[in-house]
């Protein structure tokens, strides 16, 4: 599955390269951070090293974790005229604000939830993206009709509208949460499952079969090594299709703020 994921990447960037060196787009990106979260840090990086590949400019402001207010975000996003994101988590309270559509290249503000729910949106949430991407290479264009996705979570910025694009692609969608009775459930019936609730161990690999795809979404840090949601039990050898953590969805992720940016200045110069 880590070679399917790297040249899903590596189509997806030649594409993404050759849409910009074709249409000599004006992108630009703007990220803001507050304080000094360490996975923050590296997750920014790599959006950034994105941007320097293609010589496209992406300013980076970084505010102090003590005396940075919301009226200070707020003021960033009233004045943001091109694509911008705040990177989570934001310290001390704080709330990402609310962007406008024109420059919310992370697709969490509500007017681009408002488009999604309409079925007219310009992006997606980057994570809810690369989910997508990997379901229609695994099975295919148009194979979302009638799919049996399970999806595990109900975050604003994955479970969530990920249903909802599900939805829109007309998927049988299941959503469970915290709440739900995990136990109960025979996951054997989905095709897809998709694990996003930010707990190792949520499900495990003996729970599968043959046939399914099972997207891990999580990132847990467990002494000091990086899983995902899903565990895996060594003497267990899954038939299932099973994305690996790390370079698997979060890869993609990082990939399409630079397809969203494209997507937003594309809109604009129209
Ligand atoms: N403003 C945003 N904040 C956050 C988002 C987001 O989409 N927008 N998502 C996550 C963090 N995130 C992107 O920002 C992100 C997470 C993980 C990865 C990734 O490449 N994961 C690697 C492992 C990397 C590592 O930690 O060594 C992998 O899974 O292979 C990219 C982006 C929360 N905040």
């Amino acid at each position: 599955m880590k070679d399917v994921i790297s040249s899903l990447y590596d189509s997806k960037m030649a594409a993404l390269k050759a849409k910009i060196d074709a249409e000599k787009f004006d992108v630009k990106l703007t990220i803001v951070t507050v304080g000094d979260d360490p996975a923050s840090k590296v997750y920014v990086r790599n959006k950034i090293r994105l941007f320097d590949e293609l010589g496209l400019p992406c300013e980076h402001i970084t505010l102090d974790e003590a005396g940075t207010t919301q009226a200070d975000l707020d003021v960033l996003a009233a004045n943001a005229d091109h694509p911008m994101l705040f990177q989570l988590p934001l310290p001390n309270g704080l709330v990402a604000p609310d962007l406008p559509a024109a420059v919310d290249v992370d697709g969490f503000g509500s007017e681009t939830l408002g488009q999604l729910v309409l079925g007219n949106n310009v992006v997606l949430p980057c994570t809810v993206q690369a989910v997508i991407d990997i379901i229609d290479n695994h099975y295919g264009e148009n194979h979302f009709a009638g799919l049996k996705v399970a999806v595990l979570g109900r975050s604003n910025i994955v479970g969530k509208p990920l249903a909802i694009e599900l939805i829109n692609r007309q998927s049988t969608v299941s959503s469970f949460n915290s709440r739900s009775d995990l136990a109960a459930v025979d996951w054997t019936q989905f095709d897809v499952i998709v694990v996003a609730t930010g707990f190792h161990g949520t499900l495990d690999n003996s729970q599968f079969v043959e046939g399914q795809l099972i997207i891990d979404v999580g990132i847990n840090r467990i002494d000091g090594k990086l899983v995902g949601d899903v565990k895996h039990h060594e003497d267990v050898v899954s038939a299932a299709a099973i994305t690996p953590v790390p370079g698997g969805v979060g890869r993609l992720t990082c990939l399409h703020v630079l397809g969203n940016a494209i997507k937003l200045c594309e809109m604009k110069q129209r």
